[in-house]
């Protein structure tokens, strides 16, 4: 099998710089024939990724979730499949895939699972200024509470894992100084069906809204717990405006997503949905901070929009 691989020797806070050696190890001895490559800079394998897929390799990401943001911002549209190793900080859309984190299992996944069609999430919105913007993401949207820690994660990276986002979710409570963040979220085209959570309609301050392809954000807090790429839509949990007391409490109970049941929060499944937020509201798409300043959010689902190797275990 060949494969190209980029590596964001960036990821992990930069621990990715020594990754090479091992990585090529792994690659070869389940037999991927690999062409490896490099980003100098953010935006790269987002190049990299489009010039590729034109071409209909596999491209394998090294990274984490900020890479694979970008290579299926590329990948998407072209006859490219992707896979994903989990050498980033909170891998999140690499679990969601079922890639084990050991480099050594994760590379004979690659090699021996079979290529299904994923979904992705795509969000469009203007600008205050009144430009158009257009992102794809891979694991899951996050607005508020959610935005803030994703850019503060950034600083504590070097912790690794999921520490490293524990640590900005306690720095950005104790800096949490908005009590009110209006918000509107509708589902535009409810799944419908007995079986299928209601369709959403909040229109009530804001703590977090993670709208999840995958089921994990953050490097495994299961925000969405039922979340899957392979379902065609997404899941919502929107949570309203908490005290930090209140959060505080909450927190832990996203570890094994029963927060669900909290009276805050408002969880639904939908194939897309408008938001409209204040523009001071933070947004991140797979943890890679947006634009600031959208007044209005249009998410929806594609399904199926992208070929990606991943073990047969996930629903
Ligand atoms: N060569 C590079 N130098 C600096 N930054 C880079 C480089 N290549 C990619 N980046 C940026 O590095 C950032 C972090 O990458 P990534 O998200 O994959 O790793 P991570 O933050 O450790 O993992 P996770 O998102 O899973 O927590 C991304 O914003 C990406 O655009």
């Amino acid at each position: 099998m060949t494969a190209h691989v980029l590596v964001n020797p960036a990821a992990r806070g930069g621990r990715n710089q020594a990754l090479r050696p091992a990585l090529d190890g792994h690659l070869a001895a389940v037999g991927i024939e690999a062409e490896v490559w490099e980003t100098a800079a953010p935006g790269d394998a987002e190049r990299m990724a489009r010039c590729l897929g034109e071409e209909g390799v596999l491209v394998i990401v090294a990274g984490g979730d900020g890479t694979v943001h970008e290579v299926v911002n590329g990948l998407v549209g072209t006859g490219g499949t992707l896979a994903v190793l989990p050498v980033g900080t909170g891998n999140d859309y690499a679990h969601a895939l079922g890639m084990a984190d050991d480099l050594a299992e994760a590379a004979r996944q690659v090699a021996t699972a079979g290529v299904r069609a994923a979904d992705v999430g795509r969000v469009r919105w203007t600008d205050a200024d009144g430009v158009f913007h257009e992102r794809l993401f891979a694991n899951g949207l996050g607005l508020g509470f959610d935005a803030r820690v994703a850019a503060l994660a950034s600083e504590t990276k070097w912790l690794g894992g999921q520490a490293a986002y524990l640590a900005a979710v306690f720095r950005t409570l104790w800096a949490w100084r908005r009590p009110t963040l209006r918000a509107r979220v509708r589902s535009v085209v409810p799944a419908g069906g007995a079986d299928e959570m209601p369709a959403l309609d909040v229109d009530e301050s804001l703590f977090l809204c993670e709208i999840g392809n995958g089921h994990s954000a953050g490097g495994g807090f299961l925000l969405t717990p039922d979340a899957t790429p392979f379902d065609g839509l997404l899941d919502v949990c929107y949570v309203r405006h908490v005290a930090t007391a209140r959060a505080l409490r909450l927190l832990p109970t996203t570890f094994s997503g029963a927060h669900v049941t909290a009276p805050e929060v408002t969880m639904a499944r939908v194939s897309g949905l408008t938001l409209a937020v204040e523009p001071s509201v933070g947004v991140h798409a797979d943890g890679e901070i947006l634009t600031a300043g959208a007044v209005a959010l249009d998410v929806e689902v594609l399904p199926g929009a992208i070929a990606v190797v991943a073990p047969a275990r996930t629903a």
